[in-house]
């Protein structure tokens, strides 16, 4: 017997197979119309076949998006508190299911399951969150003279586009779909042709609460089937997440029906860090700022500049750490590294390593493939995480962002100084200070230009919080309060109490 994406407990690395479909609309899962164009997907950790992906030609994307729209019409005319209600029963089934989707999301992208766990926490809270916001949306009234009076009605926009990456590949969808909803809006997800597997889960999961059928609808590809989305016409945003040079397509395809765009894209964030540090925690938190998700998180500090004086103590505690982080089976519980998404990518940032290297960086650790002694774990995409010294700001690893686990350290004099290195960049996604000095940390935050400022932390990003980029890094927000405004429209009621007071 085949076994079943959702038949986990006793699964272990190298042994899943995914046969189900992986379209989701009309409230089931959708057998692809063709399998022309299939494409392998790799168990990260094995490089074994974990199942084929086949890409949503015009047709089923057509498909999915009158499916998105059927649903939105019934969703967008339900009181909030009904859509919150909805939404809090599938936050509360993710909580059940949590283990089971985090395993697969480990199977499918490679990282570790300690990791993996948290991310699908912050799915269901993310959720939680605006299902909480659902009911509270609101307009304003405004008087006008003679009795006449205005009021704002906060609207959905219609059928929304989410299209993710691949590097967390359930809570984008969560990010994206849960304020979506919230504000009365249906979705068509397309996740990353590398990572398919997950997104379906959750649209099972909203049907199970209780959507309408077809409000969150998953359709499979890459960018033939991302592009036929940006270009439909029923389609009223394009919530994107990815690379900087797709998110410029994305925009420039989206522009042409005027549909509304977020684009949350890549970084290359700083790190600063004072002498007048608590050590310890600056450490950890480079550390954070690195090896999450094997280095493949956008808004990684992977820049991170060291005050002259305290360079030697840092870079002794910080090698002797990521010595020391065990790498290998991610769907082990001590395990703190897992694999890259895939064989080009550990290349490419192998690559990135050895031109470092040519530059004159020096490795302190890492930076090499990695073979696990687990014959099983033979095939996989592992490298031991690295750490640059003698970098410079004109160096390719200081530059562009590798998206993998190497840390580029640099050394700094003074606050103005560093400051104006740090902003020296295209990107502004995230960056992060490490003082004890209060009035330091609030003025380096003001002076940084970033979407998202660290005191004496890095990479935590409750769904609280609003999360996106400065400069090239992106525009709109996820998460927090302010990502409503992102996925409805305000529309203006003028009411006239007296008579019309003609000009003709
Ligand atoms: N700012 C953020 O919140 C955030 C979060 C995660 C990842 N990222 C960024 O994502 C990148 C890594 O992810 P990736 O490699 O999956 O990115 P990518 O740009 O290669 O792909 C992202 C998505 O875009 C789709 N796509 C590709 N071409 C397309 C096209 N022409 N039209 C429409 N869709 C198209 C892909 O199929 C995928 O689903 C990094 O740069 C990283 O920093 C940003
Ligand atoms: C959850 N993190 C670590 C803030 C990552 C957000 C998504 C970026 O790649």
């Amino acid at each position: 017997m085949e076994p079943s994406t959702l038949d986990l407990p006793g699964t272990v690395t190298g042994t899943m197979v995914v046969t189900e479909p992986l379209n989701f609309w009309g409230g089931q899962r959708v057998k692809p119309r063709q399998q022309a164009n299939a494409e392998p997907v790799f168990e990260p950790a094995t490089g074994r076949v974990l199942c084929q992906m086949f890409p949503c030609g015009s047709e089923e994307v057509d498909e999915a998006i009158k499916s998105a729209h059927s649903a939105y019409l019934k969703w967008s005319k339900m009181a909030g508190m009904e859509r919150a209600r909805i939404m809090l029963e599938a936050a509360r089934i993710i909580r059940e299911k949590r283990d089971t989707i985090a395993k697969l999301e480990v199977i499918n992208n490679g990282k570790s399951i300690t990791e993996a766990v948290v991310d699908i926490d912050v799915a269901w809270q993310c959720i939680e969150y605006y299902a909480g916001m659902a009911a509270t949306l609101a307009g304003q009234h405004v008087q006008l003279p003679g009795g006449a009076f205005a009021y704002t009605r906060r609207e959905a926009l219609g059928v929304c586009v989410g299209i993710g990456a691949f590097n967390y590949p359930f809570q984008i969808a969560a990010w994206k779909s849960a304020p979506a909803l919230a504000c009365g809006n249906a979705m068509v997800f397309k996740p990353s042709p590398m990572t398919p597997v997950t997104a379906v889960l959750l649209a099972e999961i909203y049907k199970e609460a209780g959507v309408p059928e077809g409000l969150f609808c998953v359709v499979q590809g890459g960018a033939d089937t991302g592009s036929l989305l940006c270009h439909h016409p029923g389609v009223a945003k394009v919530s994107f997440t990815g690379s900087v040079p797709t998110g410029k397509k994305v925009m420039e395809m989206s522009a042409k029906s005027v549909k509304h765009v977020t684009l949350e894209l890549g970084g290359k964030s700083p790190l600063l860090i004072f002498k007048d540090c608590e050590l310890e925690n600056a450490v950890k938190g480079a550390l954070m700022a690195n090896f999450l998700t094997q280095g493949q998180v956008c808004c990684n500090g992977t820049r991170v500049y060291v005050q002259r004086e305290i360079m030697p103590q840092f870079l002794e505690e910080v090698v002797k750490r990521t010595k020391v982080i065990p790498v290998g089976d991610p769907l082990l519980d001590d395990t703190r590294m897992g694999a890259l998404i895939s064989k080009p990518q550990l290349d490419k940032v192998l690559a990135y390593v050895n031109q470092a290297k040519k530059e004159g960086a020096r490795v302190l650790c890492g930076g090499d493939p990695f073979v696990p002694s687990d014959p099983k774990l033979k095939g996989g995409y592992f490298m031991s995480p690295c750490v640059l010294d003698n970098c410079r700001d004109e160096m390719t690893c200081v530059k562009e962002e590798i998206f993998g686990p190497v840390m580029s350290v640099l050394p700094f004099d003074t606050e103005e100084e560093v400051i104006k290195r740090a902003n020296n960049s295209p990107f502004g996604l995230a960056s992060g200070v490490f003082t004890r000095d209060i009035s330091r940390a609030h003025r380096v935050a003001e002076n940084l230009q970033a979407g998202t400022c660290f005191i004496n932390n890095y990479n935590i990003s409750p769904v609280e919080v609003p999360f996106g980029g400065y400069k090239m890094s992106g525009f709109g927000r996820e998460n927090g309060q302010v990502t409503i405004e992102y996925y409805s429209q305000l529309k203006t009621v003028v009411v006239e109490m007296g008579d019309v007071d003609s000009l003709f």
